[in-house]
């Protein structure tokens, strides 16, 4: 495996080589810089101990989520100190040998600490301008046991993440009139699986030729995402390409395919999976840090029984998490969501 960053530091690169250039069609250049409607959600709002503001916020999260699904959200419970910590280890295990890499270098989808290149090797037709780590940091925790401190920085950071997004699980419940622990018990994210991704995204002499992460959805429930100082992501809202600029401090939230599943089964279509990508840049590094909160992977999702008959006909079949991780990871990103190769 030849990684991005070695591509980068180890030659005299004046241009990006074929085999990483991209198909691009004019669509894929559209952007919309209108940016002020993104939604912003203040964790201290929803988790209130007055009623009205909590409601309020429940009120905007279902909006979010229906609207957009997408938004930052400020006023959380990770602090800054361990976000930025998180990006220096992240950065220092990029910065490791070559041969310390490779030792986490894993090779099944599913094991559980994989470090690679592009998405995935096997079926990219083009390869994609980004390195990767990837630990399951839940229910147990994976980590490399290099450089010094990452592991405890990890364990840290993601303890503190599953209870943000279990707060705002409880509020996405309570957005669609359910319980406030429905989702959390019909997908089991006692046991949930949460995938950690800290992605690093070299400088490109031609960003324009390549894609970062191309366009996709997350197969889980709710993505956390934070970056360093360069920006990169892109979500499609209305069929153009927002760039995001986050807000100080803030995490940028996704609905992933699970969200999209859920609400299919449960009100026939109401939230989708956003669809978003990585663009890079001339100038810098950039990584990005994103925690998939999703069921747990023996979780057996599909329609509800009791909601399926001959007027309401199955739209899905059922399938394990696990399953539907390796559809997604198995095929190429093709910018439509996975949940369409489960389609009845
Ligand atoms: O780097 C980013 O901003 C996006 C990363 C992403 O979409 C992912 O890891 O699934
Ligand atoms: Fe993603």
């Amino acid at each position: 495996m030849f990684s991005v960053k070695e591509l980068v530091e180890s030659s005299t690169m004046k241009s990006v080589p074929s085999n990483y250039i991209c198909h691009k069609t004019p669509e894929d250049f559209m952007l919309n810089y209108e940016t002020e409607n993104i939604p912003t959600i203040d964790f201290l709002q929803l988790t209130s101990s007055n009623p009205n503001e909590r409601s309020n916020a429940i009120q905007q999260l279902g909006d979010a989520c229906r609207d957009w699904g997408f938004f930052m959200l400020i006023n959380h419970d990770v602090p800054e100190t361990l976000r930025e910590k998180m990006v220096r280890v992240g950065q220092s295990f990029f910065d490791l040998s070559k041969e310390e890499k490779m030792e986490f270098a894993g090779e099944k989808i599913l094991d559980p600490i994989r470090y690679g290149t592009s998405f995935n090797l096997m079926v990219d037709t083009a390869l994609f301008w980004r390195d990767y780590l990837k630990c399951l940091v839940h229910p147990h925790l994976n980590a490399p046991s290099k450089p010094p401190g990452l592991r405890e920085t990890f364990e840290e950071y993601s303890r503190k993440g599953k209870k943000v997004v279990e707060e705002l699980l409880k509020g996405i419940s309570l957005s669609l009139g359910l319980e406030e622990n429905y989702i959390h018990k019909r997908m089991n994210v006692e046991l949930g699986s949460q995938v950690l991704v800290i992605n690093c995204y070299p400088p490109c002499p031609n960003p324009e030729l390549v894609m970062g992460l191309p366009a996709h959805t997350d197969h889980g429930l709710l993505t956390l995402l934070q970056q360093n100082h360069l920006g990169g992501l892109q979500i499609q809202h209305n069929g153009k390409w927002i760039p995001i600029n986050p807000l100080p401090k803030s995490f940028l939230i996704n609905t992933g395919d699970h969200m999209e599943f859920l609400w299919q089964i449960l009100t026939n279509g109401k939230y989708k999976s956003v669809i978003h990508r990585a663009v890079v840049n001339t100038k810098g590094t950039r990584i990005s840090i994103g925690t998939a909160h999703g069921p747990n992977l023996d979780t057996i999702v599909g329609p509800a029984p009791e909601l399926v008959g001959d007027d309401n006909p199955a739209l899905y079949r059922a399938i394990t998490y696990r399953d539907y991780i390796l559809l997604q990871q198995n095929n190429e990103l093709d910018k439509k969501t996975c949940l369409e190769r489960i389609r009845i």
